[in-house]
């Protein structure tokens, strides 16, 4: 099975939204990833759950919602109620990760853990069991269009190996810097989610470009 690609609307033509995300949708898109960002746990601001709900009436693709935020746990029930199918929490920035995760699921949405590039694996363990999907950065969170980290590929391998040996069944997603080639390197470290924006949308043909990570990937 190919890995499953979900494209960053953060890189989409936001004058043509709506046309983008059909584009995506039609070429196979498994999720769309919306990053949510307060200014403060990263530089940049994005999106409230008002843009989430248009946007979720606007597509059936499942919405993968990073809350890019300090204390994500405030904002868990908006982006809940706003449509959101997948709700990541990082775990850099709540005193209470747990607790965080917890809500997530009582609200019915899946519930994911998202670690920078400077965050071990180690510290996620205890959560493990409850979550359905990890986010490893694969580049430090806030903004589109840079370089993949390839320190973070071991990252990958060890989360892999933890969900092999305890038989755990979440996806393992990366982000940032998501191309052909570093998808394939991932997919191949246990990566089985790449989010991808400046791949998939800067260039002409969005549709080629989620299909190439297909191809990549495919067994
Ligand atoms: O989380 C982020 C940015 O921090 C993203 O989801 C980006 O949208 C990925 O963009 P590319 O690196 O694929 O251009």
């Amino acid at each position: 099975m190919s890995i499953k690609v979900a494209p960053s609307v953060l890189a989409a033509d936001y004058m043509n939204l709506q046309r983008d995300v059909e584009l995506a949708e039609q070429a196979g898109a498994d999720l769309f990833h919306v990053d949510i960002m307060d200014g403060m746990f990263v530089p940049s601001i994005a999106y409230g759950p008002g843009w989430v709900k248009g946007l979720n009436e606007i597509t059936d693709v499942p919405l993968d919602v990073h809350l890019m935020v300090e204390q994500p746990e405030r904002f868990v029930e908006e982006f809940a109620d706003a449509g959101a199918d997948i709700i990541g929490v990082q775990y850099e920035a709540t005193q209470h990760i747990h607790r965080a995760l917890q809500m997530i699921k009582n609200k019915g949405v899946k519930a994911e853990v998202v670690i920078n590039p400077g965050t071990a694996v180690e510290l996620i363990e205890p959560v493990l069991d409850m979550v359905d999907q990890v986010l490893i950065m694969t580049v430090n969170p806030g903004f589109g269009g840079q370089k993949f980290l390839p320190s973070t590929l071991k990252k990958i391998e060890q989360l892999a190996a933890i969900k092999r040996e305890q038989g755990y069944d979440f996806d393992i997603e990366i982000d940032g810097g998501a191309n052909d080639e570093t998808t394939k390197l991932a997919f191949d470290a246990g990566a089985t989610v790449a989010v991808a924006g400046s791949y998939v949308f800067d260039k002409v043909d969005p549709a080629a470009k989620i299909a190439r990570l297909k191809e990549v990937t495919a067994d």
